[in-house]
């Protein structure tokens, strides 16, 4: 079957409200708070299973390919964070690699034509990244989160706005810290969506928490096209 690279344009829908998530991030039963958020209005997940309490080897499979499942159903495609070797074992439909994981242009080499996100911190990170064949960019922390022990500082909108000033296209999800609160805020910066972890996954009902974001980003989501 002849496959692609995703088109920027399908690409940018699929970001606007991405939400990611390990067994770590919540209290509940994952699975439960993943179809919630499905029910909410997600566009995106990301399996993201590390730190302190996180599943590994079988379990970790076991658990994405229950949570891909889950996605699979509602036709949200399910990217695997950091972990190569999984996304590639279970078919996922894309990674998220960062500055300190797997080289970017190794991955795009081992992954063909899945989707390839990559975390950027500055231009020269943003332009090395386009240039080894990633689909988006994960920038961030746009604000302080206590999610990810080791992000650094936060740094607003700078490099969002940076990088839309130098005419770069390429799909943008804003990352850290992000509530229904200031939600708007970072796609006025020119971002394509926004990303997260507890807002969803620590809220009381996950699925109010979802429609609640993207009721707060429809109307800047608009404005920017
Ligand atoms: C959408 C998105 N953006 C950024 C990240 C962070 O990736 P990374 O810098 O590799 O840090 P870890 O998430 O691996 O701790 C992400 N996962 N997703
Ligand atoms: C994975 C990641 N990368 C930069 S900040 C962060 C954590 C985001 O979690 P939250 O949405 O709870 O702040
Ligand atoms: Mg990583």
């Amino acid at each position: 079957m002849l496959e692609m690279r995703i088109p920027s344009h399908q690409l940018r829908d699929l970001l606007k409200l991405y939400f990611i998530m390990g067994s770590q991030n919540t209290d509940k039963d994952p699975r439960f708070v993943l179809e919630e958020a499905i029910q909410g209005g997600i566009t995106l997940f990301q399996f993201r299973e590390k730190g302190e309490g996180a599943k590994t080897g079988g379990e970790k499979e076991e658990l994405a390919r229950s949570l891909m499942q889950l996605c699979r159903n509602h036709g949200i495609p399910f990217i695997v964070n950091d972990d190569i070797d999984l996304a590639i074992a279970i078919d996922a439909d894309g990674v998220h690699v960062g500055q300190d994981d797997e080289d970017v242009a190794a991955v795009r080499e081992r992954i063909g034509d899945k989707i390839l996100g990559v975390s950027a911190h500055t231009l020269k990170e943003v332009e090395e990244a386009i240039e080894d064949g990633a689909d988006y960019l994960g920038i961030g922390p746009i604000f302080p989160t206590g999610t990810k022990p080791d992000a650094k500082k936060p740094q607003g909108d700078t490099l969002i706005r940076a990088v839309r000033k130098e005419k770069i296209d390429i799909p943008i999800v804003g990352i850290g810290g992000i509530t229904a609160e200031n939600a708007s805020f970072v796609i006025q910066s020119g971002a394509d969506g926004i990303s997260l972890i507890s807002a969803i996954s620590q809220a009381a009902s996950p699925k109010e928490s979802s429609k609640q974001l993207l009721e707060r980003i429809m109307v800047p989501l608009a404005q920017n096209k």
